[in-house]
């Protein structure tokens, strides 16, 4: 019997997103820019999964597609039994609040408001939220959590967006460029806390990383070259953020 010959937890995970010949072109004035050029995909539900490759390569572009914040050229993406392709804006939008945390490399926090205030802004909009406290205490910041981003360093803030990201519960997590300003110890504590978040709440998490050796942590890692996934490398051992050097 088939079912008796794949029993890795990984081969059992389900299907979080499927794409089929996802194209984007950007047209400005005379000027076609092909940022994916007909991209076949699967993503499985509670995968580590690392975007990589050169500048230019589509990798926020399909970043975009995947967290409702753009639309493909052309092809049809799915998000479990939801076709995403075919939904209006208002239906993406709430796709978005409801599955989608976004995490960029400048943290996009609101100064005037505390750290607690920032993630509840969040917390506003969602349907089942956490807490904003437990969300701090999550990405070990709960004794932070009355203080102004200007007085927290630059992981600390990112791990605050972290903690907005993560206290709706979405299935999803995506992040581009998350340790692009943070030097390498500071980097590796918002990657523990992103691979905490995979962990404990079971979140698929998808990051861009111009930095190879962050691919170590994930499951998969999809290589893109010019508007293309050109290769595919599974980690059969996926190694902790405190074991990795960059
Ligand atoms: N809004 C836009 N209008 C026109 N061209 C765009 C737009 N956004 C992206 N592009 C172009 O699409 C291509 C892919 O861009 P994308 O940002 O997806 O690449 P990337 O791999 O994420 O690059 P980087 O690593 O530098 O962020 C690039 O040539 C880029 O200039």
């Amino acid at each position: 019997m088939s079912d008796a010959v794949d029993t890795k937890p990984s081969k059992r995970r389900e299907t979080a997103f499927v794409g089929q010949s996802l194209k984007k072109t950007y047209i400005t004035g005379e000027t076609q820019v092909h940022a994916l050029r007909g991209v076949d995909l699967e993503i499985k539900a509670g995968e580590i999964l690392v975007l990589l490759g050169p500048s230019g390569s589509g990798k926020s572009t399909l970043l975009n597609i995947i967290g409702g914040l753009d639309r493909p050229t052309s092809g049809q993406l799915w998000y479990r039994d939801t076709e995403l392709t075919a939904l209006n804006e208002a239906e993406l939008t709430r796709f978005r609040r409801a599955s989608i945390g976004f995490i960029f490399q400048f943290y996009n926090l609101i100064p005037s408001l505390t750290a607690e205030e920032n993630v509840r802004l969040v917390i506003d909009i969602a349907d089942d939220p956490m807490p904003a406290k437990d969300a701090l205490e999550l990405v070990g910041l709960a004794d932070r959590r009355h203080h102004f981003p200007a007085q927290l360093s630059g992981g600390e803030q990112q791990r605050v967006a972290v903690a907005r990201a993560i206290a709706k519960r979405p299935g999803v997590l995506l992040c581009d460029e998350p340790t692009g300003a943070l030097d390498s110890a500071t980097g590796v504590r918002v990657l523990e806390t992103l691979a905490q978040a995979n962990r404990e709440l079971g979140t698929t998490l998808i990051l861009i990383t111009h930095n190879a050796g962050i691919a170590a942590m994930a499951d998969r890692v999809f290589n893109f070259l010019d508007g293309q996934i050109a290769s595919i490398q599974t980690n059969d051992v996926r190694i902790s953020a405190s074991e990795m050097v960059w």
